[in-house]
């Protein structure tokens, strides 16, 4: 019988089935998947092939996983060889981000936007607390929104708290598995309270912002939506790793840039000081956002050879 794993809590999973049934299931024997050795071998998001282990305590044994459409993974703290599938087959991923309390940099964004390019799942950026922009933040938002979107990416206007911008929100969350993410503070609980009320997720006060250690669990779960698709929420996880970008790739990975390089004079091109680059060239009078190069640039001077 088929299965959708909901929660991975280390030994045990939350499986639904499709009739819609919610059991703890658990893996007997090795599994080996894709090749790719993972400190998980299965994730919140994976289809796999159950078999009832008890009935009386409605508890499976997983068989089999189907493939994965797509997957995200994280870098293990300690290990940088091993990686943590954070969850698979998705359709999308959400970063909530704000312009204000706190604000999200630059470059945790395009950080975002390199996993979201490598891994081959579209994002969406929301910006959130709406509430709090002033004129200078409302025009920081209009600069940014007219530069994502001119390189494809969706960007959204909300505040979760005064109820604004949710329902195109929601249009874009509507029948699609998203996965959530953004750093602490900028309303991801907020915002999963405000459309499960009965969950009560966990949220806090940022005062004397800190942004860091607040989190408890860091298992990512996934929940049904009241109207239709799936979110994937991804505690204490702020950061996918992108463990194996090299220096000359990375522009392969800022589709602004990607469809300049063949017109680089050199092949290998990492578009700093190199003669005949088209990308500095673009940068330069105004053919791509300023913002994004100099992006490109501290992560470029961030990757040490194998890992930034
Ligand atoms: N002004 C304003 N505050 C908001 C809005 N959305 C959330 N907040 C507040 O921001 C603070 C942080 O919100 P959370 O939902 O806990 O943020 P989070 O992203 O879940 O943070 P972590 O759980 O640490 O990852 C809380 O005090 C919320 O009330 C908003 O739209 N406007
Ligand atoms: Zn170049």
């Amino acid at each position: 019988m088929k299965a959708l794993v909901y929660k991975s809590t280390g030994s045990w999973y939350v499986v639904k089935t499709q009739t819609g049934k919610t059991m703890n299931a658990r893996i007997k024997g090795i599994f080996k998947i894709d090749g790719i050795t993972s400190t998980n071998p299965i994730a919140v998001g994976d289809e796999v092939e159950i078999e009832m282990e008890n009935e009386v305590e409605q508890t499976a044994t997983i068989t089999n996983i189907l493939p994965r459409k797509n997957y995200i993974a994280r870098a293990t703290p300690h290990q940088n060889k091993e990686r943590h599938i954070v969850a698979s087959n998705l359709d999308q991923l959400l970063l909530f981000a704000t312009l204000k309390e706190p604000r999200t940099s630059q470059g945790f964004i395009d950080r975002f936007l390199i996993a979201a390019e490598a891994y081959h799942v579209p994002p969406i950026i929301v910006f959130n607390k709406a509430d709090l922009y002033r004129k200078k933040e409302m025009q920081l938002f209009e600069e940014r929104k007219e530069m994502y979107n001119a390189i494809g990416y969706k960007v959204l206007l909300t505040s979760v708290e005064k109820n604004e911008g949710l329902e195109n929100l929601k249009l874009a969350l509507k029948d699609k598995t998203t996965l959530l993410s953004g750093h602490s503070g900028v309303g991801k609980s907020t915002f999963i309270n405000a459309i499960f009320p009965e969950l009560e997720l966990r949220t806090k006060e940022v005062s004397g912002w800190s942004g860091k250690g607040m989190h408890t669990t860091t298992f990512a779960e996934m929940f049904d939506l009241p109207f239709g698709g799936r979110i994937i929420d991804t505690p204490g996880i702020r950061e996918f790793g992108i463990t194996d970008i090299k220096k000359e790739e990375l522009s392969h990975y800022f589709p602004e840039m990607r469809q300049l390089l063949q017109n680089c004079q050199f092949n290998n091109c990492i578009h700093i000081n190199e003669p005949g680059c088209a990308v500095k060239y673009a940068a330069e009078h105004g053919k791509i956002a300023m913002e994004r190069y100099v992006s490109y640039y501290n992560i470029l001077e961030s990757i040490n050879d194998k890992s930034y």
